[in-house]
């Protein structure tokens, strides 16, 4: 018999939490029993999202954990930072499982998160019990984890393209260069001057260079994955599209390589992972062609003349960036398979 498993979301009213409706409504064993607000309980989600009309057709729950707790065996936390810490030590008491897509739990150094993101760490006992779910990589101890940190979008994009290549020493990690693209839904639902249409249709801006709060997450991983403390350059830009993220990583490298060589490192160290695909031929993807997808698509350029490799890699930032891999984790913590669920082919054109 299968099992189903009851879920819940707070931050049902934002794009991560939106998106994780829409992607649990075709999940064949988990039911989202409550949709949780913190300044709308009491209507029903629909009013302000027609797409989901006869989709999921509750009442938003408040923010209670004991109430959540009488519907719900699994919680995902769709906040801004700084809410999930709060929140996350009640649910865990009360026996929930909690997966949290803020960057709240990510980083397992206290002083790192509070010098980056502004604001009150979580206390230490739950950055020690979250585990850093970047499935690929890390999937192996997301089995049973009952708190567990889904990575950021620009660190999912651009860690899947750089931790093959630097576990094999292929390329010179202290050498890496990011330069990071984002479409505007990144931002979430909230409004600010900075993402109205004005001020960003036809417009192309860089944004928090040198100081954007997912440089410690990057190098957390790579550190990691090179063993021996790393630090990066990592550049943000806003680019006037819905969905989507581009991570373009230049790298010199450690050996003379050719493309095909970067191609069979990826396709051996991503083997029987369902969710990334490796060009090949010197082709690297669009943006289009994962939208609306849970798919990591990376291609590579290797250039002999400089002796650097450039790896382009792109997500959908909502789903493989944030609900779909927050999904894979749920799967692999119920050891079901990563890919129940969520086998949708992207959006195309
Ligand atoms: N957008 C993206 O591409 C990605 C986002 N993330 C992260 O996921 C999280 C959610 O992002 P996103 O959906 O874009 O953000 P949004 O701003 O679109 O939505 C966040 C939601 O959180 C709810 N909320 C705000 N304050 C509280 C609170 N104190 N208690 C409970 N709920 C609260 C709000 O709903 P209400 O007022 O109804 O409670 C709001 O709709 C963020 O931490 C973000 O950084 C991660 C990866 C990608
Ligand atoms: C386009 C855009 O503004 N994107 C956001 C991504 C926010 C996000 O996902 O934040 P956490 O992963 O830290 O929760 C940014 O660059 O800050």
């Amino acid at each position: 018999m299968s099992t189903v498993v009851k879920a819940a979301i707070i931050g049902a009213t934002g794009y991560g939490g939106v998106e994780l409706i829409r992607l649990l409504a075709g999940h064949p064993q988990v039911e989202v029993t409550s949709v949780v607000s913190s300044s709308s309980a009491g209507a029903p989600i629909a009013e302000g999202f027609p797409h989901l009309l006869e989709i999921q057709t509750g009442m938003l729950d408040d923010v209670d954990p004991a109430l959540i707790k009488s519907k719900a065996d699994v919680v995902f936390l769709a906040t801004p930072a700084g809410v999930a810490s709060k929140i996350a030590p009640s649910l865990l008491a009360e026996g929930l499982k909690v997966i949290d897509l803020s960057g709240d739990h990510r980083l397992k150094d206290r002083a790192e998160y509070e010098t980056w993101y502004k604001k009150e760490a979580a206390a230490q006992e739950y950055l020690d019990r979250a585990v850093f779910g970047l499935c690929e990589v890390y999937g192996d101890s997301v089995r049973g984890a009952d708190l567990l940190s889904n990575p950021g979008c620009f660190p999912t994009a651009t860690l899947l393209g750089l931790v093959p290549a630097v576990k094999a020493g292929m390329i010179d990690p202290a050498s890496i260069v990011i330069d990071a693209k984002s479409g505007v839904s990144g931002a979430g639902r909230g409004l600010s001057l900075g993402n109205h249409y004005a001020e960003i249709n036809e417009n192309f801006k860089a944004y928090k260079l040198n100081k954007h709060q997912h440089i410690p997450e990057i190098e957390q991983v790579l550190s990691d994955a090179a063993g021996k403390k790393i630090v990066t350059t990592f550049s943000t830009h806003l680019v006037p599209m819905t969905r989507g993220i581009m991570s373009t990583m230049y790298a010199t490298m450690n050996g003379t390589y050719a493309n095909e060589d970067f191609v069979s490192q990826y396709r051996n160290y991503y083997e029987g992972r369902h969710f990334v695909r490796i060009r090949a031929n010197g082709t690297y993807p669009a943006t289009k062609e994962v939208a609306g997808s849970n798919y990591c698509d990376i291609g590579f350029a290797v250039d002999p003349r400089t002796n650097r490799v450039t790896i382009v890699s792109v997500i959908d930032n909502l789903v493989k960036g944030a609900a779909g891999q927050a999904i894979q984790n749920l799967n692999l913590m119920m050891g079901w398979d990563e890919s129940l669920g969520l086998n949708f082919v992207p959006v195309y054109p």
